[in-house]
């Protein structure tokens, strides 16, 4: 059986005259990875801190983990981690005592130490926090974000700043996550990281889901017309085999520089955003 972390219905948000949150619904499985997408401005940091009972919503129906984030209780909170947008405090005290200090927060806080090492700070541990890089800070951000052994992880744009190493590391770590029961709520501009992690992804644009579905089908993306490349040609067809057997007959075997290729999820994700 599988049990819904987040459910939402109608949701609407209004800032004055912008209409951030037009009507959006949305069903989180619980121990999925599910990403929102969306260009600046979409609307998803205001949809996600809705769900995470850090902003007010206009209307619409909203639980998350059983209960109304309009109305969070301390309980609720222990048991959902977040990880912001902004980039760590400059802060006096080293990486090892505000993990450990955030770890004090919650009733079954996972191991300092071990979070520590899984972002990739062990060599940091005794550093102070304002001495560390941009994309390291950001890293303690996600340390304290799971340090609680939360049910339900949101994680606001978490990679923004790392190198290409740190990323895989981030990966291998929510995959981790993951695998152990985590649901995570992910909002990124990476497609690569989306198509990573996430078991299902949601594009965001003007204030409505335009799509939704797993990475690798996304808006039509599997049966979506095929490009047959070679050296000197390419044409569109959705009978990519047969085009490719009537080039083999036309080149007599081998058909040099062959490439057949469907829309990636960049070239998906723009045409949804742009249409
Ligand atoms: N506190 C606020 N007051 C007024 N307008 C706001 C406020 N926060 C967001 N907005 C507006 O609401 C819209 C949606 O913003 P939101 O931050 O939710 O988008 P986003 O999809 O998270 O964008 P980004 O990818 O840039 O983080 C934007 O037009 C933004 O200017």
């Amino acid at each position: 059986m599988t049990t819904t972390a987040v459910r939402v219905r109608g949701l609407t948000k209004r800032y004055g005259d912008v209409q951030a949150v037009g009507g959006i619904d949305l069903d989180i499985h619980a121990g999925e990875v599910f990403a929102i997408l969306g260009p600046n401005g979409a609307g998803k940091s205001t949809t996600v801190e809705i769900l995470e009972g850090y902003r007010r919503r206009d209307s619409g129906e909203v639980s998350v983990l059983g209960a109304d984030p309009g109305r969070p209780t301390r309980a609720w909170r222990s048991r959902i981690g977040v990880v912001l947008q902004t980039a760590g405090d400059m802060t006096e005290a080293t990486v090892r005592e505000t993990v450990r200090h955030f770890a004090g927060f919650y009733p079954d806080a996972r191991d300092p130490d071990e979070v520590i090492e899984q972002v990739g700070l062990a060599e940091k541990a005794g550093r102070r926090i304002r001495e560390l890089s941009g994309g390291q800070r950001r890293r303690v951000d996600v340390a304290l974000g799971v340090i609680g052994r939360p049910e339900l992880l949101f994680l606001d744009e978490p990679t923004t700043g790392f190198d290409p190493e740190a990323r895989r590391r981030f990966w291998d770590l929510i995959r981790g996550l993951a695998h152990q029961g985590t649901t995570i709520v992910l909002t990124t501009h990476y497609l690569d990281e989306v198509e990573a992690l996430a078991d299902r992804v949601a594009v965001i644009a003007k204030g409505r889901i335009v799509a939704e579905g797993e990475p690798a089908t996304l808006g039509g993306r599997a049966t979506a017309e095929a490009t047959v490349g070679w050296a000197g040609g390419s044409v569109e067809t959705d009978a990519p085999t047969r085009a490719v057997l009537e080039l083999s007959e036309r080149f007599g075997g081998e058909v040099p520089e062959l490439t057949v290729t469907r829309p990636s999820l960049e070239d998906t994700y723009l045409r949804l955003v742009e249409g």
